[in-house]
């Protein structure tokens, strides 16, 4: 598991920047190559794996990052490069270069696009070169913006817009998106171009600025290779580069129409990453945590750059400029709560070939497992201990981290179907243990029943005995006695014992008795188990037979289910859904409502911190230049209209001792 990489670049100051503060002084301080702090934000230090200072080169930031992402790539695993930062911070120079400049391998200036293109290919032709032709390669580009919460794709002609839909075997994906075949660079590069052309016609038709929307360029890298087995290994990886928009609060107050929907999804967006980003962040810390992804587009298409198989790095761009600090402090922020998060990345492959090699293969992975777990079966889950059964290979991230959410393994299996799975594998089990609770009471119960057999037969073997001893004692008596001793007492006492031992021995249960008890006590018992339904739970067999046939063959748990049904009955079951449907509709609305509040307490906060800031600036101002810049800028950072009305008072009533 590897935490997401973190890079900050600073930015050279602008002109504007300087005739706005005056000054050349920087707001960041490097304490370190890695550390650095915004004095004038009060800050604490911020660490990252990568600070890269103004003088900082494309050539360093593409050896530090683009080089790394397309070595992941190469060998199978999804790479992403995000770049984040307030509008003007660098983002696109770092991605594209200096904006619509390019000239070709030989311009310094050119971004990591470009330069992993370039090295993309470059290693490709080594690869193909180095396997004699046994590997090849295929590359697919895909261009996309996201504005206003609508997916456009770039590479149309016409710029369509895009559904985002999500699959068992795909994950999430963008419908009908444009896959263009790219062979080299250049290639690449005019795939880039041409997308890059069509977001500006469409800002321009649309009237805004690029900056409002988030691009992602798409490369999708497969590999084929022949094994010497026969077989054909086949690794496919992701590759996404992420030019997010200006990650600045966007003014509500005083907009209305289209504005104020694009502020409004821009805002939501960039929340809706900061809260995905807190949410996964308590996970890498141990905290179950369900994250909503799907509460954007953009975290949503990016679930697993951020919270699953994916290796990721963000840079955080940023301004050196003192009146860019708060922003400036801002990005750092974000970025060393997401350097928290833990992903894990695996490698994306699959095989093919006919029957008896793929039998070869399956034959020397069965021997694999059995040697791993001769070796200790330290990746048993405790909830099934004790079973045949193994854990699923799922990254951590999506089985433990994302319950009932809609996190996707590599084997394609959403974390809602290993959940189905996990709850399919624990009825059967139950069946197991109450099968082996009831078959020690059946034990128990027979041990009781022959035990009291025994007793009863023992006592009428007894009983028999004396009877039959009395019986013949009576008979000589008869025999021999004369009428007055046959009429005697002790006759008649003789008598009455026989008509006594008579009347017990005809009250003692014989075995037939008995067995008939036995009997209905079985009968009893078989009516309790149909009682508590026990048959109507899958056998622990056949389940893990269901689920090898899952793991191999991805079917729909659903569709077992039908062969498997599950208590309670589906009546009851759908009931059950739909109450759990309409919870869960219950707790979004309330989250979304939450999410709402706290960012219009946010942005409350923030306005009075505006207002705490511009008046301490204004106590120390010495011209009458500054104390003009200090209200306007401070009215520019304040949003709602109590604080703007205050901020108006305090300016009005500041008096200019100069
Ligand atoms: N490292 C750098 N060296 C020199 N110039 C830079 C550097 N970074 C950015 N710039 C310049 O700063 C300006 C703003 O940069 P850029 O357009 O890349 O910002 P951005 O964050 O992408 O903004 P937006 O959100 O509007 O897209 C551009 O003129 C760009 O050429």
């Amino acid at each position: 598991m590897d935490n997401i990489q973190v890079f900050m670049r600073i930015r050279p100051l602008s002109e504007d920047e300087y005739k706005r503060d005056r000054t050349t002084e920087s707001a960041v301080r490097m304490l370190t190559d890695s550390t650095v702090s915004i004095p004038s934000q009060r800050t604490e230090n911020f660490t990252f794996d990568f600070v890269g200072a103004e003088d900082c080169t494309q050539e360093e930031v593409f050896e530090a990052v683009g080089k790394r992402a397309v070595e992941q790539c190469m060998q199978g695993y999804n790479g992403t490069i995000f770049a984040y930062g307030q509008t003007g911070s660098g983002k696109t120079f770092t991605m594209q270069g200096a904006r619509d400049e390019f000239t070709g391998p030989d311009d310094e200036l050119r971004g990591l696009i470009p330069r992993c293109f370039e090295h993309l290919f470059a290693r490709i032709a080594e690869e193909e070169a180095r396997y004699n032709g046994r590997v090849k390669y295929l590359c697919k580009a895909s261009y996309i913006e996201i504005y206003n919460e609508t997916i456009y794709d770039l590479l149309d002609p016409l710029i369509r817009t895009c559904a985002l839909r999500e699959d068992i075997k795909k994950g999430i994906f963008i419908d009908n998106v444009t896959e263009e075949t790219v062979q080299d660079p250049n290639e690449a590069y005019s795939v880039f171009v041409r997308g890059t052309t069509s977001r500006h016609v469409s800002a321009t038709s649309m009237n805004r600025e690029s900056s409002r929307s988030h691009s992602v360029l798409m490369l999708i890298i497969q590999s084929l290779t022949q094994m010497d087995t026969g077989l054909t290994e086949i690794r496919e990886s992701k590759f996404n580069l992420v030019d997010l928009a200006g990650s600045e609060r966007q003014k509500l107050a005083n907009t209305s129409g289209m504005r104020l929907k694009e502020a409004a999804n821009i805002n939501k967006s960039l929340s809706t990453l900061g809260n995905v980003i807190n949410s996964l962040v308590d996970i890498s810390n141990g905290r179950p945590r369900h994250v909503n992804y799907r509460d954007s587009k953009l975290t949503f298409l990016l679930r697993d750059s951020l919270g699953g198989n994916s290796v990721t790095f963000i840079i955080a761009n940023v301004s050196p400029a003192m009146c860019n600090d708060a922003e400036t402090a801002s990005t750092l922020r974000f970025a060393q709560r997401a350097k928290m998060i833990r992903n894990k990345a695996v490698v994306n492959q699959d095989m093919q070939g006919n029957v008896p090699q793929l039998q070869a293969e399956i034959s020397r992975l069965k021997l694999q497992i059995a040697q791993m777990r001769s070796n200790g079966s330290s990746g048993m889950d405790s909830s099934l201990a004790g079973s045949e059964y193994t854990v699923s290979p799922y990254p951590e991230t999506v089985v433990s981290s994302d319950p009932g959410g809609i996190g996707v393994g590599p084997a394609g299996l959403s974390s809602k179907e290993v959940g189905a799975m996990q709850y399919f594998v624990r009825l059967a089990l139950r069946k197991e243990r109450e099968s082996e609770r009831q078959k020690a009471y059946y034990s128990e119960k027979m041990i009781q029943l022959k035990f009291s057999l025994a007793r009863h037969r023992r006592h009428l073997q007894q009983q028999k005995l004396v009877l039959k001893l009395a019986k013949a004692e009576c008979e000589t008596l008869r025999r021999n006695a004369s009428i007055a001793y046959v009429a005697s007492a002790e006759n008649n006492a003789l008598r009455e014992e026989i008509t006594v031992l008579q009347a017990a021995l005809s009250a003692q249960p014989d075995s037939t008795d008995l067995i008939i008890e036995n009997f209905q006590l079985r009968e009893e018992l078989e009516a309790m188990a149909d009682r508590q339904a026990i048959r109507d739970l899958p056998d622990l067999a056949d389940a893990v037979e269901a689920l090898d046939t899952l793991f191999s063959s991805k079917v729909n748990v659903m569709d077992l289910k039908a062969d498997f049904p599950i208590i309670p009955d589906d009546a009851v079951y759908m009931g059950l859904e739909e109450k759990i449907k309409l919870k869960q509709d219950d707790i979004a609305d309330l989250k979304l409502q939450r999410d709402k509040l706290e960012f219009q307490i946010k942005s409350i906060e923030e306005d009075w911190q505006s207002v705490n800031e511009g008046t301490h600036k204004l106590s120390t101002a010495a011209t009458d230049e500054q104390v003009d810049t200090i209200i306007e800028k401070t009215m520019d950072s304040i949003v709602g209209d109590q604080a703007r009305d205050t901020w108006t008072a305090i300016s009005s009533l500041f008096t200019r001792t100069f």
